[in-house]
């Protein structure tokens, strides 16, 4: 007969870990952490490049629970000094969120679709996204250390946009790393997955569209197939499901948390 005992619902999901959470002082990044310190992570890392608000989120959560470095993830050395600071301090590290992103700068469509820009794009949301992997992951695998790395994707991963090519194209290229990056770290007992959110009103997509936040949730209302609007919590939940042992067996998934969004 199957065992039925329930082996982690008595205790706090993050009990004993130590996670970075890279784009942590704003939107789905900074919920996390509040999250994460809630279900009793032991250190939680902000990493950012937005040092005020970063470093005041990390002060509100407590000096001796959570710390801000400063992180540009376009730039492979300072997300290795990251992992490497990390562990310095906390001696392990259980959890990497590889979250930091942006979007589009303008609408980049195909016919006028600016490189420069795009390699901008690529360069957080793609190449900054495989760098926290790999030095995540190494740190990993030498601590030997079950880890869990999860990533954010979007819900535009499963619909055509009008526009924003290149950040659609750079969502894509999330789910083939965590697909190929799950495969190769199995066997090292390091867990990879993401979450794809649908659209919600942090400061990316307000600042993008140019609106208040009640204003994009009549935009996207009749898109939720729940109804009412997505928020950071529901994300951050999702977030914490797969960094805890609940999730102990999933891994190389795409995990969607858009409200069965709808075009
Ligand atoms: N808001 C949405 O509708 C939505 C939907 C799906 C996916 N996402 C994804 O969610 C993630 C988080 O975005 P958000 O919506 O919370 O937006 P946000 O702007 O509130 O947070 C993004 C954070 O990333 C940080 N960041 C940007 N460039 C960085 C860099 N080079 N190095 C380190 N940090 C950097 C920013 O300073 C910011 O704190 C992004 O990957 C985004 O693509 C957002």
């Amino acid at each position: 007969m199957a065992d039925s005992t329930p082996s982690t619902s008595m205790k706090k999901k993050l009990e004993g870990k130590v996670g970075i959470i890279t784009g942590g002082a704003s939107g789905i990044g900074e919920a996390t952490a509040l999250h994460f310190a809630t279900h009793g992570a032991r250190a939680i890392v902000i990493a950012d490049i937005q040092d005020e608000k970063g470093e005041k989120l990390a002060a509100s959560i407590g000096p001796g629970l959570c710390k801000y470095v400063r992180c540009d993830v376009s730039k492979e050395d300072q997300i290795k000094a990251l992992v490497q600071a990390t562990i310095q301090l906390f001696g392990q590290l259980d959890v990497m969120f590889c979250n930091a992103g942006i979007m589009s700068k303008s609408e980049q469509k195909i016919l006028d679709l600016d490189l420069d820009t795009y390699d901008e794009l690529f360069a957080i949301n793609v190449r900054g996204m495989a760098a926290c992997v790999k030095h995540a992951a190494r740190a990993m695998v030498e601590g030997k250390v079950k880890g869990s790395i999860i990533c954010t994707a979007s819900a535009v991963v499963n619909i055509a946009m009008e526009e924003y090519t290149d950040y659609t194209m750079s969502k894509h290229a999330v789910v083939g790393l965590v697909r190929c990056a799950s495969r190769q770290l199995g066997k090292h007992g390091v867990r990879v997955n993401c979450v794809s959110p649908g659209p919600l009103g942090t400061p990316m997509l307000l600042d993008k569209l140019g609106i208040r936040i009640d204003e994009l949730e009549r935009l996207f209302e009749r898109n939720f197939s729940l109804g009412g609007m997505l928020k950071v919590n529901h994300v951050a939940d999702a977030v914490v499901f797969l960094a805890s042992d609940e999730s102990e067996f999933i891994t190389g998934h795409n995990l969607a948390v858009d409200g069965g969004y709808k075009d």
